[in-house]
């Protein structure tokens, strides 16, 4: 028997983040039935298949009703890309410390991508796709039974990735236990479409669609109202993200320099260094510089320009 969690639960291809979002969210508020674990009241819906068409279109984008801090999806990004477990991700976002602790997160993706027993799973994903192109076994894993099937704070909600070249252009499929639309989905969407779209550099493809399985797709009670503001949004689209490429050789060392701020020679990456050293200028409280290092053309700069003024404006409010 079908149950209504269940009912006509895939959501139709979308081009951007933000109509996926909104229409996540609109699924969810329509359809989501009313569940609390560990005592939250949510809406789930149970087993949804969500698709963006332009994995470059990936930044929600949503003023007034969701404005994303760009330089926490930029950063989080670049850490889990980089194989990174280290704390500094605190740096970007001094709410993460209520949900993961302080410290080094334990369920952090990174060294789990790029480090699983000595294994970089990037490499080896890479090399498979490499030498049969028809592959189905091009699998990244996360989540880890041995460490994860426990009641702990900080259980990995992907469960891992798969890749799939079709008619030369490189599919990703995502699959995620739980997913939080309103401060989860937006960020985990960044970060999967940055790495399809690296991947299919690597192999030599064209970047194709990113499928999203979803197991428990909700909403906290507290945002249902926010989420609802969502589907009166008509502004327009977010500047899609330029095409970013780097040879799989030469990635580790341009995420460092990337991560540390500095740029590279090359407009789609400055636009992220430029983000991470703005907002690390910001954190310190110098805002001039932090404004004036975020003033380049590029879409995620434009964007951390826009969070900026909002904070001020709130702050001038708040006086
Ligand atoms: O990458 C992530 C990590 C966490 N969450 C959300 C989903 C849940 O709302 C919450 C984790 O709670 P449990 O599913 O572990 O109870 O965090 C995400 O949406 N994406």
């Amino acid at each position: 028997m079908t149950s209504p969690q269940h009912s006509d639960s895939q959501i139709h291809p979308n081009a951007s983040a933000n109509e996926l979002f909104t229409a996540a969210c609109a699924r969810v508020l329509a359809c989501g039935r009313p569940t609390a674990p560990r005592g939250l009241p949510t809406r789930e819906v149970l087993g949804s298949s969500l698709r963006l068409t332009d994995p470059h279109d990936r930044f929600v984008d949503l003023p007034p009703h969701r404005v994303l801090n760009p330089a926490f999806a930029v950063a989080e990004a670049l850490w889990i890309l980089s194989g990174s477990g280290e704390p500094w991700i605190h740096d970007f976002n001094s709410s993460l410390a209520a949900y993961v602790g302080h410290g080094p997160p334990r369920g952090a993706y990174g060294p789990r991508l790029r480090s699983w027993m000595g294994i970089d799973q990037f490499d080896q994903v890479r090399r498979l796709l490499l030498d049969d192109p028809d592959t189905r076994r091009a699998v990244l894993t996360i989540f880890d039974p041995a460490r994860d099937l426990a009641d702990e704070r900080d259980i990995p909600c992907t469960l891992g990735h798969r890749f799939f070249l079709r008619d030369g252009r490189l599919h990703m499929v995502t699959s995620m236990r739980s997913q939080d639309v309103w401060r989860g989905l937006p960020y985990d969407l960044f970060t999967a479409t940055l790495l399809l779209e690296l991947m299919a550099g690597w192999i030599g493809a064209d970047t194709g669609h990113w499928h999203h399985e979803v197991d428990s797709l909700h909403l906290y009670e507290p945002e249902h109202d926010s989420a609802r503001q969502t589907g009166r949004w008509h502004g327009p689209t977010a500047a899609p993200m330029a095409p970013l490429a780097v040879g799989w050789e030469s990635f580790d060392a341009l995420l460092a320099q990337v991560i540390a701020g500095r740029r590279v020679g090359e407009a789609a990456w400055d636009d992220l260094a430029d983000v991470m050293a703005s907002f690390r200028l910001w954190r310190r409280g110098d805002r001039d510089a932090a404004r004036e290092r975020a003033g380049g053309p590029g879409p995620m700069s434009a964007a951390l320009t826009r969070w900026f003024a909002l904070r001020l404006a709130r702050a001038t409010r708040a006086s």
